[in-house]
């Protein structure tokens, strides 16, 4: 199907649903989607917008998608809305802040009966830095919990924005869903252009991924002038031109159109080659008659968190390349380059956004590809002035030059804002204090606490979440942003098994915490590293130094000792299951070390 369209800007809606995880933000966009006829009953698989299996599975929102839906609304007219959808997850900041840059309105995704949650926080201040107008969506009203009188005044007091008009809804009954589609038509803005369509064009790159069928697609908005099939455009950020080969909009089935005019929102083919070819950010015009000035455009993401993917079996390490570069197709901020280590041989240093994209990338290596990895501690970023004068960024900490040469180590910072229901307050000051952290402040929003904090990255890679989770059972919520770098005192610790260095766990720590780290490690891979037929020392170290010891018993029977008799098949079996065991194992010198013990070994635990 093709379709010239223009729709006038004053009948064009161009918004995002902010929220915290599990608010509905998904839910609710289904409903839109389900009640103006998007799709089909039977073409409504659950939750639409989270099309990836981990995604689904999950039940998070990682890559922004966008539906143009077709509203005829109370006045009889029939308005356009763009929904672009926002990932809900702290890593994806990013994600949110280029989405709502293509729009101009939010809906803000309160759960009547949790109110307001950290991320609800961080959200909606992005939607306001981006001029957002507001309507506010009071949630899961059918929940014997629900209060919106009590979460109107926490919006008004905690936001500081008026929530008399709250739309009240259900989105898993459809209760509401009509007043919602209303207040989106009546109360946001319609897109503005200065140019009109007789302008030269000057479009937004929103967003960018690889389609197996159509290769790289560009999801763009629309400033002013038009964008038209068979165009020559250009990338001004890249000064890269491409031919215009489809047009078209996600309803959110694809459908082609001959061009899209200003105010709106949909996606181009062009024969490119990578998404990596894409800036999002970046200003599309026409090649023959450009715009006179760019947009401003956006920084690009900065992988945060860095770790080491190895293959269990070396045999697979260009199977595990190969499916490296099929994610990064779709995922331009997965960065990766090859490495080697005198313990796991060849693999690569992986860049992050986050934690959760880190094991949402090592999921789908193992699940997709079928590939068993190790992966190595997770490191940030760290910045070292040489005593040369030179500056260095360390990435790993293999890398980690001799401290001698060093003049100044600096570790990025972040500033996290945490809610979380009275009772658990002391439980997570001290896992803040623990964790290096410097308390700015403590409020109280009705009987839950609004605390600031500003801690060391490096402390909140390894499980800060999961422990912050535990410690409120489930109740806190955790937003974060990264806040600069500053000096601090971090040594290399180093962890032996029977006397050789494991590279893989070794670690940047800070000093005051790095025999207490060391205890923990050793303590736990003592539990971790299966019994062999001799002693097995495990040792942690700063430079030379021993901090922290344990040791694995030696293990006196061999496993087919109660094979007693002579039943070879029964004795074969073993053995085999011995060699399925194996596969799984690295050797370290004389030891082998399961793959889980890595893993393990790193979520520390406060204990
Ligand atoms: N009782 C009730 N449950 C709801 C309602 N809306 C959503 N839910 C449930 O709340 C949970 C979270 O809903 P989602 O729509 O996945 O939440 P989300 O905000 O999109 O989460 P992310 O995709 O992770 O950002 C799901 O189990 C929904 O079934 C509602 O109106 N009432």
């Amino acid at each position: 199907m093709s379709t010239n369209n223009s729709t006038p800007l004053d009948h064009i809606r161009n918004f995002s649903i902010v929220a915290h995880i599990d608010h509905g933000k998904s839910t609710l966009a289904d409903r839109l989607i389900q009640s103006t006829g998007g799709l089909a009953d039977r073409e409504m698989s659950e939750q639409v917008l989270d099309n990836m299996e981990i995604e689904r599975e999950r039940g998070i929102t990682i890559k922004a998608q966008t539906v143009r839906l077709h509203y005829k609304a109370n006045d009889g007219e029939t308005y356009v809305l763009n929904l672009i959808d926002t990932p809900g997850h702290v890593d994806f900041a990013y994600e949110v802040s280029r989405s709502l840059s293509a729009c101009e309105g939010s809906l803000l995704v309160v759960d009547a009966s949790q109110g307001v949650e950290a991320q609800t926080l961080a959200n909606v201040y992005q939607a306001i830095d981006n001029n957002h107008e507001l309507v506010t969506v009071l949630n899961k009203i059918d929940l014997p919990a629900a209060e919106p009188e009590r979460i109107k005044e926490q919006i008004e007091e905690v936001i500081g924005i008026d929530a008399s008009d709250a739309v009240l809804i259900s989105a898993k009954t459809g209760l509401g869903i009509p007043d919602v589609l209303e207040a989106i038509v009546t109360r946001l803005p319609a897109p503005k252009s200065e140019g009109g369509e007789k302008a030269p064009l000057k479009a937004l790159l929103v967003d960018s991924w690889y389609d197996t069928y159509l290769g790289v697609m560009v999801l763009v908005r629309i400033i002013e002038g038009r964008l038209t099939k068979g165009q020559v455009i250009r990338m001004m950020g890249t000064d890269a031109k491409y031919t215009v080969e489809r047009v078209g909009v996600l309803t959110p089935k694809m459908v082609a159109m001959d061009s899209l005019g200003p105010g709106e929102i949909g996606f181009i083919t062009a024969s490119i080659k990578e998404v990596a070819d894409t800036r999002v950010g970046d200003t599309i015009t026409e090649d023959r008659r450009p715009t006179a000035s760019a947009l401003p455009g956006f920084k690009p993401a900065q992988p945060v968190v860095f770790c080491g993917l190895f293959p269990v079996d070396a045999a697979d390490f260009e199977e595990l390349r190969s499916a490296m570069g099929k994610l990064r197709l779709n995922d331009a901020s997965f960065s990766f380059e090859m490495e080697s280590s005198a313990a796991l041989g060849f693999g690569f240093r992986c860049g992050f956004l986050g934690l959760l994209h880190l094991e949402i990338i090592q999921e789908r290596l193992s699940r997709e590809f079928d590939l068993d990895l190790i992966a190595t501690a997770p490191s940030v970023v760290y910045q070292l002035t040489m005593t040369d004068g030179t500056e260095k960024e360390l990435h790993n900490p293999a890398d980690m030059p001799d401290v001698v040469k060093i003049a100044e180590f600096r570790e990025p910072w972040i500033k996290a804002t945490i809610l979380t229901p009275d009772e658990y307050l002391g439980g997570i000051l001290k896992l803040c204090q623990d964790r290096r952290g410097i308390q700015t402040e403590l409020t109280y929003v009705g009987n839950r606490a609004m605390l600031t904090y500003e801690l060391p990255l490096n402390e909140v890679v390894f499980d800060f979440y999961d422990r912050l989770k535990s410690i409120s059972k489930g109740y806190a919520s955790f937003d974060y942003n990264l806040h600069g770098y500053r000096e601090s005192d971090l040594v290399k610790m180093s962890i032996l098994v029977n006397a050789e260095p494991v590279d893989a766990l070794s670690m940047l720590v800070h000093r005051s915490a790095a025999e207490k780290r060391g205890r923990v490690m050793c303590e736990k891979l003592k539990d971790l590293i299966p019994q062999h037929m001799f002693q097995i020392p495990i040792q942690a170290a700063i430079g030379g130094r021993i901090i922290a010891r344990e040791t694995v018993r030696a293990l006196r029977k061999d496993v087919t000792a109660k094979c007693y008799g002579g039943d070879a098949t029964r004795k074969r079996k073993l053995l085999d299951k011995q060699k399925e065991g194996k596969k799984r194992m690295r050797q370290f010198g004389k030891v082998e070390i399961p793959q889980e013990a890595f893993i393990a070994a790193l979520k520390m635990g406060d204990e």
